[in-house]
């Protein structure tokens, strides 16, 4: 018996990215989704291109020159009882500095999640910037990407909570830039433990499986 995921109980703070309904993103979260994604391509160019000393060394140079620029500004205030991230009036935020779903974060691959009954689907590439073994996606990585969908799987339900045990195992070796599809579900809810399994595929392939408990809070 899978249980039900609808997200209501997290709706009310979070703009969902599994909400179809979630209106066209504009202004100042677009111009951030756009800089993330633009940052994404210069660390793959960093990790793959050939590029001369003098070229590096004025990249570098570009980019401190906009760090100090961006750092120039006050921080947002932060939304103290929910996270760094979060303001107070928006709902963007969370979701979208996440550090494997967030559009607004240049670390996410980024993973894409569809709700789809009460499964969670997602999907994702792995670029260079995630290498461990020689073409094959790092482990940790993987790992991450588990803790993310079990654990957005589990928050969906009406008991949220915090990763307590994630087992992976590695069937095979993920491959890098490939299209790679996965998905959750919570199997059942004991108390206060939420159990939680998911699997990565490369097309038909089984890469890896995992399961999770996760413990909602007192
Ligand atoms: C707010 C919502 C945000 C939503 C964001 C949108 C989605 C984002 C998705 C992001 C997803 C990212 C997600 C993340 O990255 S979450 C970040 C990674 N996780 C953590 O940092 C958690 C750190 N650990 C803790 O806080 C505590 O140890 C927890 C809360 C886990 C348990 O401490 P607590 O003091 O509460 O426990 P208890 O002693 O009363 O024991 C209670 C029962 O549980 C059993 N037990 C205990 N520990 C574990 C364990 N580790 N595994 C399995 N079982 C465990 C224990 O035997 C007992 O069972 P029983 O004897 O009753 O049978």
């Amino acid at each position: 018996m899978n249980e039900p995921l609808d997200g209501s109980a997290l709706s009310q703070y979070f703009l969902l990215p599994t909400d179809a309904s979630e209106a066209p993103v504009t202004g100042i979260w677009a111009e951030r989704r756009r800089l993330a994604s633009i940052m994404r391509t210069v660390i793959e160019h960093l990790t793959v291109a050939d590029t001369p000393e003098s070229e590096l060394r004025e990249a570098a140079d570009t980019l401190q020159h906009l760090a100090a620029q961006l750092g120039a500004h006050p921080r947002r205030r932060k939304r103290d009882d929910i996270a760094d991230t979060a303001t107070p009036m928006d709902k963007h935020a969370l979701i979208d500095f996440s550090p494997l779903i967030g559009l607004s974060n240049p670390i996410s691959p980024p993973l894409e999640l569809t709700l789809d009954g009460n499964t969670l689907r997602g999907r994702l590439r792995f670029g260079t910037a995630y290498e461990g073994p020689p073409g094959c996606a790092h482990g940790g990585c993987i790992a991450a990407v588990f803790d993310e969908l079990l654990g957005y799987a589990q928050s969906l339900t009406s008991l949220p909570g915090m990763t307590g045990t994630l087992t992976i195992r590695y069937r095979v070796p993920t491959p890098l830039h490939t299209e790679l599809h996965c998905e959750a579900r919570v199997q059942r809810i004991s108390g206060r433990k939420i159990f939680c399994v998911g699997r990565l595929y490369a097309g038909e392939t089984l890469c890896a499986e995992a399961d999770g408990v996760f413990l909602a809070s007192r």
